[in-house]
């Protein structure tokens, strides 16, 4: 088949079957994904979960152990310098040469994507007190995070990927990175991966969550549609509660002041009435943050040992 048989698909990222395994570790488990072109998408999972092998796969750096995946329409095992261009790439490390000046840096790069956008530059720099003169080496991380970010967008790319970008950030930093991105409308002209474990960014900046757990898809959907599955539950039980294994979607259990507290996926009013029948003289039900109901489906297995 051609590298770039299907170059105008609809997916930036499309795999089948996609697996990864290294020596008895399966980091990645007959995964299929398909992310459509446009707007920003979340890509969360635990430590461990497989989102550094499925980036390195589908930028050709490593190979899979079984299935395909397709960059931007090609085959990922024969990208071209000319198809990666059309990529950008923003991670928290930042890593551009401390040594060169700001001005250099630009020079190089204008020079080296033929779609560079000037205007895009300065919009996202404009956020930022860098002066051209200065050495990378000498700005903020916060600074060298809004430098990395103009620049990625400068090159027009047809997909950027922001890997942790706020790591190491403070909080005026770490705000002043998202409203960066979000006033630049590159969501409208790029299509935008955004993987984090910071899940008030996630909330603030993604249409679409993927949630990878174990090397497979667990979750593709507004964040909000994923907040709606998961609810919390009070329930005053003056004994001891149903066995854990036996409430149904469980994802998180406490017992506070006599309360207990359960956090539950895809569970209807129903729920109710499974706390009645085991004692609970009150029931009480509210909705979750997206960080809880992230972090409560992640935290879900986290004890349990990965499957080989
Ligand atoms: N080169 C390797 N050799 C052996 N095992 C590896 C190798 N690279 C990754 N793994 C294992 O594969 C699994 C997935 O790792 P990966 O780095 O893709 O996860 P991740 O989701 O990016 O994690 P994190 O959020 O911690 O960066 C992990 O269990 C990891 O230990």
């Amino acid at each position: 088949m051609p590298a770039c048989e299907n170059a105008m698909s609809d997916f930036v990222i499309e795999t089948q079957g996609l697996s990864k395994r290294y020596g008895g570790k399966l980091a990645l488990n007959h995964l299929d994904l398909q992310i459509p072109r446009g707007r920003i998408h979340a890509i969360v999972g635990a430590n461990g979960a497989g989102k550094s092998t499925l980036f390195r796969i589908l930028l050709g750096f490593l190979a899979p152990t079984a299935g395909s995946s397709r960059l931007l329409g090609c085959d990922s095992q024969k990208l071209t310098t000319a198809l990666r261009s059309r990529i950008g790439f923003v991670n928290e490390e930042h890593t551009l040469p401390g040594w060169m000046t700001v001005k250099d840096v630009v020079a190089m790069q204008r020079r080296h994507y033929p779609r560079w956008n000037e205007d895009a530059f300065k919009n996202i720099l404009g956020n930022y007190h860098v002066l051209p003169e200065q050495k990378v080496g000498q700005l903020s991380r916060g600074e060298r995070a809004g430098l990395n970010l103009a620049l990625a967008l400068a090159q027009s790319p047809e997909l950027l990927v922001l890997d942790e970008p706020t790591l190491g950030l403070d909080v005026v930093a770490k705000r002043a990175f998202l409203e960066s991105l979000l006033y630049s409308n590159a969501s409208e002209e790029c299509t935008i991966i955004y993987c984090s474990h910071q899940m008030e960014e996630i909330e603030r900046v993604a249409d679409n969550l993927i949630i990878l757990e174990r090397g497979e898809l667990k979750n593709m959907s507004p964040p909000d549609a994923f907040c709606e599955r998961v609810r919390y539950w009070i329930a005053d039980m003056p004994f001891k509660g149903p066995e854990q294994h036996l409430v149904p979607g469980l994802l998180q259990v406490q017992r506070i002041d006599g309360l207990f507290h359960y956090v539950v996926i895809d569970q209807d009013d129903d729920f109710a009435d499974f706390l009645r029948a085991h004692g609970a003289r009150s029931v009480q039900s509210m909705p979750v943050s997206l960080d809880r109901a992230v972090n409560g489906f992640l935290a879900k297995n986290h004890a349990a040992p990965a499957a080989a």
